[in-house]
């Protein structure tokens, strides 16, 4: 070093800066209506005559393709499209690399023509991470078709991909600018899809909203009936599904504004998401996202039970209704302790040696636990083995001391 630099303090540099963020999610009945201008407008305002790519769902392809693409024609826009599987198999490296390989062959602006994604939340994770490494982040625009992606990936900021056996390994902090939802996309979701996007629903309400349990409770089931589509009255009065959806994106959007970078790692939207991840990868095709964050609602119920935060009957009530939505409540999966402690662990590493458990003081509310010991997973999971059982209904657990 030379000897001017050894006699002074080195010099240190700090870059500081802001990154405001604004997105927004809007409810646009009729959206494939050629005359209905949301999937047209740009996040800066104005419209664009660049070619645009339209990543779709190999099910919305088949469904509504031919809607889509005389859409954007008689909108005089040109597209190029790619159509994707949408499968929890599917969130891989390689579909992130197809979705990139596209975005250059077509020629994509880096800001004035941001890709449209079309499909349930696989889709919207896979092109949403692909939008963020593409030149270093392009904006794009997210159209969920599921109830799971209208619900609970249309409010969130997060992409990702499974990799080396592990849920969203992978992945980035990118929301899109603009979120378009269309309830009509629902009619067509096959019923196990729709009881899935309940299971988000169901962690939404034990969390915070005694209400939307409530509506659940009543409705649940036949909302699943209905698709969340009108029934003129029939089956569902006038304004519940509005409501349910309604519910369900503002208490996300409630819980995510405040903490959207994850900068504190007690997030009550973790509820139902601390041992499912892994469960839900082991048991992999069998269980879908929101069927595994069903199950562990019942299981984090079932450990509050056992602290005697909730009672007997709360916990009696939450496996009702998650029952009453088609859901099961339990799987064999849940009833093993080495991969639930494992489970916990790898979440312990994701909430940076912290536990953070969610966990309900009552219907709407929740405590975050630190102290969760492996006697109580037992016992938990012994709980879990006798729900597989359809009868008789187990005893309220002991609370363990
Ligand atoms: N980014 C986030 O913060 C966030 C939040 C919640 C969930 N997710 C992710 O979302 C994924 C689950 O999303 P999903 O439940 O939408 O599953 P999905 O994307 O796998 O879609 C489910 C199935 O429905 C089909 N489909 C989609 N729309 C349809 C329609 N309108 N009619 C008929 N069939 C249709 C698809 O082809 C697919 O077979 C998980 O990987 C989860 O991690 C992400
Ligand atoms: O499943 C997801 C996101 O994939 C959401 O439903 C959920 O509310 C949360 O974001 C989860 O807590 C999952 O977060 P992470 O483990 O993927 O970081
Ligand atoms: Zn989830």
């Amino acid at each position: 070093m030379n000897a001017a630099a050894q006699s002074r303090e080195p010099l240190r540099w700090t870059i500081q800066t802001q990154l405001p963020v604004a997105y927004e999610i809007v409810e646009t009945p009729g959206l494939l209506d050629p005359a209905n201008p949301e999937l047209l407008r740009l996040p800066e305002g104005g419209s664009s005559t660049q070619v645009r790519l339209v990543v779709l769902d190999h099910s919305i392809d088949e469904l509504y393709g031919e809607r889509i693409r005389t859409y954007f024609d008689a909108n005089s826009v040109p597209v190029s499209y790619l159509c994707m599987p949408g499968d929890e198999e599917s969130k891989s490296i390689g579909h992130v690399l197809d979705v990139v390989t596209k975005l250059n062959e077509v020629g994509t602006n880096r800001l004035s023509s941001p890709p449209i994604v079309i499909g349930g939340g696989v889709l919207a994770d896979v092109v949403g991470l692909a939008a963020s490494l593409y030149r270093r982040g392009i904006p794009y625009i997210r159209v969920p078709t599921t109830l799971l992606g209208q619900v609970d990936v249309s409010v969130a900021a997060k992409t990702g991909i499974n990799f080396g056996g592990y849920r969203n390994r992978l992945g980035s902090y990118s929301p899109p600018p603009r979120t378009l939802i269309d309830r009509e996309f629902l009619a067509t979701v096959p019923h196990r899809q729709i009881r899935n996007g309940m299971g988000e629903i169901l962690k939404m309400a034990l969390i915070k909203d005694l209400r939307l349990f409530e509506l659940l409770e009543e409705h649940g089931a036949d909302l699943v009936e209905a698709r969340f589509q009108d029934t003129g009255g029939a089956l569902l009065p006038s304004g519940i599904a509005d409501e349910v959806i309604g519910r369900a994106i503002a208490g996300m959007a409630e819980e995510l504004q405040p903490n959207l970078w994850e900068k504190d790692l007690q997030r009550s939207v973790d509820y139902g998401h601390s041992f499912s991840p892994l469960v839900e990868m082991r048991a992999l095709p069998e269980l879908l996202h929101g069927e595994a964050v069903a199950m562990e609602c019942v299981f984090s119920a079932v450990l509050a039970a056992q602290r005697g935060l909730i009672t007997g009957a709360d916990l009696e009530r939450i496996s009702a209704a998650t029952v009453r939505l088609g859901l099961r409540p339990s799987h064999p999966l849940f009833c093993d302790v080495d991969l639930l402690s494992e489970a916990l662990a790898d979440t312990v590493r994701h909430r940076d040696g912290r536990q953070n458990l969610p966990i309900l003081t009552r219907i709407g509310a929740v405590c975050f636990l630190n102290d969760l010991s492996v006697a109580e997973i037992a016992s938990a999971a012994g709980y879990m083995g006798r729900l597989l059982d359809p009868a008789p209904r187990p005893a309220t657990p002991a609370v363990i001391g």
